[in-house]
């Protein structure tokens, strides 16, 4: 389990975390979003044990972090925004230096290696890692944080500038870490990404924690209920329309907000000859709550 606690860091004079805190147990997937500046990649920083919070407590799998960097650094791997790679070495050379590093034996680093690489779908045919796609280095970048099988993944912007392709393996990789019980602490600009695959969602803005918890925690608080009637019209109807009612084929789609709105225009669709074919209710997106929490 992770458990920050009231974790702040300036810059200078400037304050970008304050006061944060949050816990996130094993086996789930926390992301952390907010816009450019927010504080993301200084939080995952301080998680991994690169830099330290001027004040605050972290503890990782009961560990403190703060006092014991080392041994956090074992049971975890930081993936940063750019990984500098080594390029002109070869990906199962990289791999073992890394598990080295590590105290992994030879044995153990290679066998770890072939499967990563097959589970990775990473060929890498002997190239020297410089050689490689970008979306393989990515690849690469994401074995080396796994070749001590830790129990911890903090990943700054895992899909970033790759491929839509590359990038959905990415995201179900995730999906199956998860399930083999890693607990993963990722940010990423790709929202409808993280409303798919996060069991919490944290948004920063300026270095504040506006607003923690599961996804229908945050749309309970940031967002409402909105319903589309979908619907005929028989003829020409003496019907006034809602706002912003559109037609599409056939048939008039409206949105309301409430029931009561809800219950009176269905009310005068039927009143009027028309037909209510569905309704649906429609959550906002993440990506809404972040436009209406702003910069
Ligand atoms: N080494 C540093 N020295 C001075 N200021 C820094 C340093 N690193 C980050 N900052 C500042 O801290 C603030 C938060 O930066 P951070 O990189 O954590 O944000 P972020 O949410 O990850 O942003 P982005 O989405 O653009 O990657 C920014 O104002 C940034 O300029």
């Amino acid at each position: 389990m992770i458990n920050a606690s009231h974790l702040s860091r300036k810059y200078g004079e400037a304050t970008v975390l304050h006061d944060v805190s949050f816990t996130c147990e094993e086996g789930q997937i926390l992301g952390i979003i907010g816009h450019n500046g927010a504080g993301k990649t200084t939080l995952l920083k301080i998680l991994s044990g690169l830099i330290k919070p001027d004040s605050g407590s972290l503890t990782i799998g009961g560990v403190d972090v703060l006092s014991d960097p080392m041994q956090v650094k074992c049971q975890l791997g930081y993936l940063p925004e750019e990984s500098r790679l080594y390029e002109t070495m070869t990906v199962p050379d990289y791999l073992r230096f890394f598990g080295e590093i590590y105290g992994l034996d030879r044995e153990t680093v290679d066998s770890r290696a072939g499967i990563l690489l097959a589970q990775l779908s990473l060929n890498p045919d002997g190239k020297r890692i410089g050689n490689l796609s970008k979306g393989m280095k990515r690849k690469v970048a994401i074995a080396r944080t796994l070749i001590h099988d830790p129990a911890i993944l903090v990943y700054d912007e895992p899909g970033s500038g790759l491929d839509p392709m590359t990038s959905r393996f990415i995201i179900e990789y995730l999906k199956d870490l998860r399930n083999r019980g890693k607990t993963i602490i990722l940010s990423a600009h790709n929202l409808n990404q993280v409303e798919e695959i996060c069991d919490l969602v944290m948004i920063l803005k300026q270095g504040d924690v506006v607003i923690r918890g599961t996804m229908p925690e945050l749309r309970e608080q940031f967002g409402s209920i909105r319903y589309e009637v979908w619907f005929h019209l028989l003829g020409e109807s003496p019907l006034t329309l809602p706002v912003g009612t559109e037609k599409s084929g056939n048939l008039w789609m409206s949105t309301v907000r409430s029931v009561p709105d809800l219950n009176a225009l269905t009310s005068d669709i039927s009143n009027n000859g028309g037909v209510v074919e569905r309704i649906e209710s429609k959550y906002p997106s993440l990506e809404e709550i972040l436009m209406k929490i702003g910069k």
